[in-house]
């Protein structure tokens, strides 16, 4: 049987803003307070979803949130009608409205961790959504992440729904963005590689000083048993401490997989070597061939990668065996960095080609091409039973790029959170869109 790995990216929503939200982050941070367009930022991620398409690659679509998020508003105490409610966090307590406002689904690689068919003990692909709970904007995230994957992935023959982990900073859990799986077909039992950045009960285990470890170990062992994976199926591996201490807030931001390749700095992560033997013995023992690539720091600093984002790129394999790393237009303006990719498809490697795509609105809050999209491996039958609303294709780009330009604005300031219209604007236009991508009620202003 057929068996692909379909990428699912997530919509921009409308009020896509750089409220300098993520401690750790280092373009969070530096782009604080900017004017965004979110507009802009749509229409660059339906930009790379149509052509991934068009290059005979499964694409799909993830909905973004209801924001502001007037339900976490009231919970924190505000109360009245909903305009009441923004504009008294919007007097009080305004980094408590600028979260309530953050887009930040749209990086779904943080919406779930997923196990394809092959390595699960019941046969099932398994989601599970994730906590998040390190920063308040992206912790409310998950509720309506869960409804929204239980609407595109509703057969439950096929797949099954984890709710988020305990939402405690012991069982930080930021889904895929921390995950990788390494496989020879995509159909075939793989290995699943979970990366932590420290651990919430064993003191023995090093931390950054500096910036927080979002993912603990105990999350990753706890969502590796959730979903029901043996332990020849799966390598846990801690992050260096001292690369988080430089801005790689997920390990997405060092390293990226797919098939028998992983891609990473020298600096990712802690026992390298160990780590490296791990993976190569037990996908050896799955029929597979693993390789890695490293990239040195001599060549690329560790400043360098965070700065343009080389290894937050979507590594895809194509018909002919060979990959396609798409990268985000700041790798091609870093000169170190476009200088060691010009050489790595040069070599006659793995990776022979290497696409750019302008994704700056992203790019700014800290999000390029891979945290853009959720990877789910399919078969046949699976791909079949997913809905169909969802999967991108020629009439669906236009209709969403209409929607778009229908329904977003092409400014959006800290002040303009504030203004009830936002709201309207909003439900509005996802109202809309549950219709398009044929996904019923999904958001609280729907179903409460
Ligand atoms: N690497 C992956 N997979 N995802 C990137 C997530 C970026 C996101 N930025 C933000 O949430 C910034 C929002 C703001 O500041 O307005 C975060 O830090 O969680």
């Amino acid at each position: 049987m057929k068996s692909f790995e379909v990428n699912f990216d997530g919509l921009v929503g409308p009020t896509h803003n750089y409220g300098g939200l993520s401690f750790g982050n280092v373009a969070s941070q530096s782009n604080s307070q900017q004017a965004s367009n979110p507009k802009e930022a749509a229409l660059q991620g339906l930009e790379k979803m149509k052509a991934l398409m068009d290059m005979g690659f499964v694409q799909g679509v993830l909905a973004p949130q209801e924001r502001p998020d007037v339900g976490a508003l009231r919970s924190l105490g505000f109360s009245g009608t909903d305009a009441q409610v923004i504009q008294r966090a919007a007097k009080e307590a305004m980094p408590l409205l600028v979260a309530s406002c953050s887009a930040s689904s749209m990086w779904v690689a943080n919406a779930a961790t997923v196990s394809p068919s092959a390595d699960t003990a019941d046969g099932r692909v398994h989601f599970t959504a994730a906590n998040l709970n390190c920063k308040f904007h992206r912790s409310i995230e998950h509720p309506t992440t869960s409804r929204v994957l239980g609407a595109m992935f509703a057969d439950q023959q096929h797949f099954a729904h984890h709710a988020a982990l305990p939402a405690v900073a012991q069982f930080g859990d930021e889904g895929a963005a921390n995950h990788t799986r390494f496989c020879r077909e995509y159909g075939e039992a793989g290995v699943e590689f979970f990366v932590y950045g420290r651990s919430a009960f064993d003191s023995r285990y090093p931390a950054p000083q500096k910036y927080p470890a979002r993912q603990t170990l105990e999350a990753s062992q706890a969502v590796a048993r959730l979903h029901g994976l043996s332990e020849e199926g799966v390598v846990f591996a801690q992050q260096n401490p001292s690369v988080i201490d430089q801005g790689v807030f997920h390990n997405d931001v060092i390293a990226v997989g797919n098939g028998e390749l992983l891609f990473h700095h020298q600096d990712a992560f802690l026992n390298t070597e160990q780590m490296l033997a791990e993976l190569h013995g037990k996908l050896a023992a799955r029929g597979g061939n693993f390789q890695s690539i490293s990239v040195p720091r001599d060549q690329v600093a560790v400043e360098d990668a965070v700065r343009s984002y080389l290894f937050n790129s979507q590594l895809l394999s194509r018909a002919d065996g060979s990959m396609l790393l798409i990268v985000p237009e700041e790798c091609r303006s870093n000169p170190r960095v476009w200088q060691y990719l010009q050489g790595l498809t040069a070599a006659g490697g793995p990776i022979r080609e290497v696409k750019v795509f302008d994704l700056k609105q992203s790019m700014q809050n800290g999000g390029g091409p891979a945290c853009l999209r959720l990877r789910v491996a399919l078969n046949e039958t699976e791909l079949a039973a997913v809905n169909p609303g969802v999967i991108m294709t020629p009439g669906l780009y236009d209709t969403l790029t209409r929607w778009v330009s229908k329904h977003y604005r092409d400014a959006l300031r800290e002040s303009d959170l504030a203004d009830p219209q936002l709201l309207l604007e909003c439900r509005t236009a996802l109202d809309e869109l549950t219709q398009i991508l044929k996904l019923g009620a999904v958001y609280p202003f729907q179903i409460n």
